[in-house]
């Protein structure tokens, strides 16, 4: 039943967590004609580890949800804290926040990158959705930052504003001070959302007059700023492209994105980090980005890769119908299945569907919207 997304706002009754709103996208032709030759690559075959919460620390719901039940029989090592990885490059007042806010154990995504991250290689991080590695680039960031410098260290470029937003976040969770820290007001960073529809007339002085340290940019906005040469990338110690897979599949924002990664290339000191969910043909990815210098020769490929990609409980089956009947066939699975819940992904005639779904006896129907375009 998935069509396109919304673009009527609709009330939401519960925003999502972060992972959520992230795009995926089916297919990854990144350039054309290229053979599919080998590399370096760091393979995590094992699946993912749940973050185990340390007794004073909660995870966050996203993760807790995932802790298994001790196995009492046949203990495991203990796992690995992200303190313990971090120590040396992170400064102490982010691996405080990062405790405070619930962060204490690595996932694989985590554990298997940071090191490589942390040694100044450019990395790919293809892990599944969830896996944490929003988490893993941004205590990259933090660990060049140099807050004497009032220049541009760090740009993490996204496909979408609403993704922009939850990432922004997520960066001033972690600057923020610790409870009972004493800082020094020139130890903070400074963040900017650079944002599609956002006012960048304000961000164009700012850019100029007091450049943040981290900036957080849809590619229109990025490429705007960069055309006015208000910001330059000489100073960017790190690049990182969030959900490149979709990127380099917008007709969009494919050429800005080329374009921006060709400048880059030509920065002396830089690292480049790409994340995604799915790079379906990434042994050609990887060559590309060596062959056009997106990247450094010696770039990691982390990919972690779960072995049961999907919970055991849920069965796959499709069916497809005349478009004029996709409302009476959803109504025939509701009536024939009965399940006791399920999510429906609609692009529009949400009413329509709502009242389908509460046709069927006891069921509460909640709906979960974006009042973005398909576009945006
Ligand atoms: N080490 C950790 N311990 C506890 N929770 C974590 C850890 N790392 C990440 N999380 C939480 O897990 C959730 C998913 O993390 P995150 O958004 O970084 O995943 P992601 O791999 O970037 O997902 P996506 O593919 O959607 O970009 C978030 O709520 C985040 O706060």
């Amino acid at each position: 039943m998935a069509s396109s997304a919304p673009t009527t706002p609709v009330s939401s009754l519960r925003p999502p967590v972060s992972s959520a709103t992230k795009l995926v996208s089916p297919s990854s032709l990144f350039l054309p004609c290229n053979p599919e030759p080998k590399f370096p690559t760091v393979v995590a075959a094992r699946p993912i580890q749940p973050p185990l919460s340390a007794s004073s620390h909660e995870p966050p719901r996203a993760l807790a949800s995932f802790s298994p039940a001790a196995d009492e029989a046949d203990p495991e090592p203990a796992p690995l804290t992200l303190r313990r990885i971090c120590s040396g490059h992170v400064p102490e007042h982010v691996l405080r926040r990062m405790e405070e806010v619930g962060y204490i154990l690595a996932t694989d995504v985590q554990r298997e990158a940071l090191p490589a991250l942390f040694s100044g290689r450019d990395c790919v991080l293809h892990a599944q959705t969830g896996s944490g590695k929003t988490l893993t680039y941004l205590l990259r960031i933090f660990s060049v930052m140099n807050t004497q410098r009032s220049s541009v260290q760090a740009l993490i470029v996204v496909p979408t504003r609403e993704l922009g937003i939850q990432v922004a976040k997520v960066v001033r969770l972690l600057a923020a001070k610790p409870m009972g820290l004493e800082m020094e007001q020139n130890k903070s960073y400074t963040v900017m959302a650079l944002l599609d529809g956002g006012t960048l007339k304000r961000q164009r002085s700012w850019l100029k007059a007091d450049p943040p340290a981290i900036v957080v940019a849809t590619i229109g906005s990025l490429c705007q700023m960069l055309e006015k040469q208000v910001f330059k990338l000489d100073t960017v110690r790190i690049l990182v492209i969030d959900e490149v897979d979709f990127m380099f599949n917008s007709s969009k924002q494919v050429s800005s994105l080329r374009k921006l990664l060709t400048l880059y290339s030509s920065c002396n000191s830089r690292q480049t980090v790409f994340a995604s969910a799915s790079i379906p043909q990434h042994n050609r990815f990887l060559h590309d980005c060596i062959q056009q210098k997106w990247t450094k020769g010696d770039v990691v490929h982390i990919h972690v890769n779960p072995i049961e990609p999907m919970p055991s409980c849920l069965n796959h089956r499709y069916l497809t119908c005349h478009r004029n009947r996709r409302h009476q066939t959803l109504l025939h699975l509701l009536q024939r299945d009965n399940p006791e819940s399920g999510i429906i992904f609609v692009g529009e005639q949400v009413h329509q569907i709502k009242h389908i779904c509460c046709s069927s006896p006891g069921k509460e129907v909640y709906d979960l919207m974006t009042s973005l375009s398909v576009a945006e």
